[in-house]
């Protein structure tokens, strides 16, 4: 049997940082979106492993991404249930530790990484039995779990205090953004008129407006309008490579203690119908549009206003951002202001900006 171990992310995004800073180099990516439609999972098996690993670590993955992992048999038929420790479902990504029947047996009844320091662990009566060539890669996936746990805080085993830690666990922050000086007052937004120099100053600035404690944002707009790069913009200050959104990402971000829960959703033809399944409690809209696709910006139009007529967006607020601005002949924000008929919007407090998410202007 390989005892290789697989870790389980979120989203492309969250594999990548994993995948760098635990230096997983050479690792096999695998989307598992055909199993999972809805979700942009990810797997990654250490090098020289089979694809059938004894371990699974997840990570970063919500409630039901961890339902629907959970009901994949055909990547995982011996997962056992998953673990999560969230409170609510769409809370903030969790830190999910999870084991295979196999590598419970091996790693301990809980599966959690030994010698943790926030928990009392039982030594499984089993582990005698495991092989020492297996031990071996036992022994990597405790680094892994050692190091997911030092990465995220409140990660360890599944005890009930370990969830109650878990709940409480802090998430991954973004630093507050503060506006560089000089750059306020520049062309290219309308109305408010408030300029940002750094992507999400703006965003910033709406939600003060706002004093609950978790808010929910969706990001929408047509495939490659820019969307997940903006969310990772956003979320870790980062460019990240990305590839077409299969289903969602999900990131949480903090700023001034107010935290967002931020839906970036898959903008292809065959997932916007899928829209409207993530619009339940969402207080805040992100349409991003690519000021270079002058050819779709009434597809932009029309899902845009199929959107707004939405019962369950009747409350929340427009932002669109009037991306890729860096590219030359681009749409302007007065352009996409008058294709999309922004001034005729009378029921949604709306804003346009202009914004390149690759260096996080606007
Ligand atoms: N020039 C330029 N390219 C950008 C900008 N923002 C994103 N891109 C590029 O546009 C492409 C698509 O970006 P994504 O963020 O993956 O687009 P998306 O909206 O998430 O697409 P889907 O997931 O398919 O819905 C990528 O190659 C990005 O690097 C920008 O501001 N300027
Ligand atoms: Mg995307």
């Amino acid at each position: 049997m390989d005892m290789g171990y697989s870790i389980i992310c979120s989203h492309y995004g969250a594999m990548e940082e994993i995948r760098e800073k635990y230096k997983y180099s050479g690792t096999q990516q695998e989307a598992i979106g055909s199993h999972l439609p809805q979700f942009g999972a990810f797997t990654a098996s250490v090098p020289g492993k089979g694809p059938m690993p004894s371990a699974v670590l997840v990570m970063q993955i919500s409630e039901n991404q961890a339902g629907a992992l959970s009901q994949a048999p055909p990547l995982w038929p011996r997962a056992c249930a998953l673990t999560s420790r969230q409170t609510h479902p769409l809370a903030s990504p969790a830190r999910v530790v999870v084991a295979t029947p196999a590598a419970r047996e091996e790693l301990g009844e809980d599966g959690g990484p030994r010698g943790s320091s926030q928990t009392t662990r039982r030594r499984c009566p089993r582990a005698r039995r495991v092989p020492r060539r297996q031990r071996r890669g036992l022994a990597r996936g405790r680094a892994a779990w050692a190091a997911a746990s030092l990465r995220f805080p409140g990660s360890g085993p599944a005890t009930s205090a370990g969830a109650a830690a878990e709940a409480e666990a802090p998430t991954r922050l973004s630093p507050p953004l503060q506006p560089e000086p000089g750059e306020a007052g520049r062309p290219g937004c309308l109305e408010g008129g408030v300029c940002c120099p750094r992507m999400g100053i703006l965003f910033t600035r709406i939600w003060r407006l706002f004093n609950h404690q978790e808010h929910k944002v969706i990001i929408v707009g047509l495939d490659n309008a820019g969307k997940t790069t903006i969310l990772y913009q956003f979320s870790m200050n980062e460019v990240v490579h990305t590839s077409p959104t299969i289903g969602s990402n999900v990131e949480e971000i903090v700023i001034n203690n107010t935290r967002f829960l931020m839906w970036d959703i898959g903008g292809q033809e065959s997932l916007r119908s899928s829209w409207n399944t993530y619009y339940t409690n969402t207080e805040f809209v992100i349409v991003v549009v690519d000021s270079t696709d002058r050819e779709r910006i009434s597809v932009t139009r029309e899902e845009l206003y199929k959107m707004l007529a939405h019962e369950d967006l009747r409350k929340a607020g427009l932002l669109i951002f009037a991306n890729k601005q860096d590219v030359k002949e681009c749409m302007t924000v007065a352009e996409i202001s008058q294709f999309l008929k922004l001034t005729s919007i009378k029921d949604h407090q709306w804003h346009i900006q202009a914004c390149c998410a690759l260096t996080g202007e606007g």
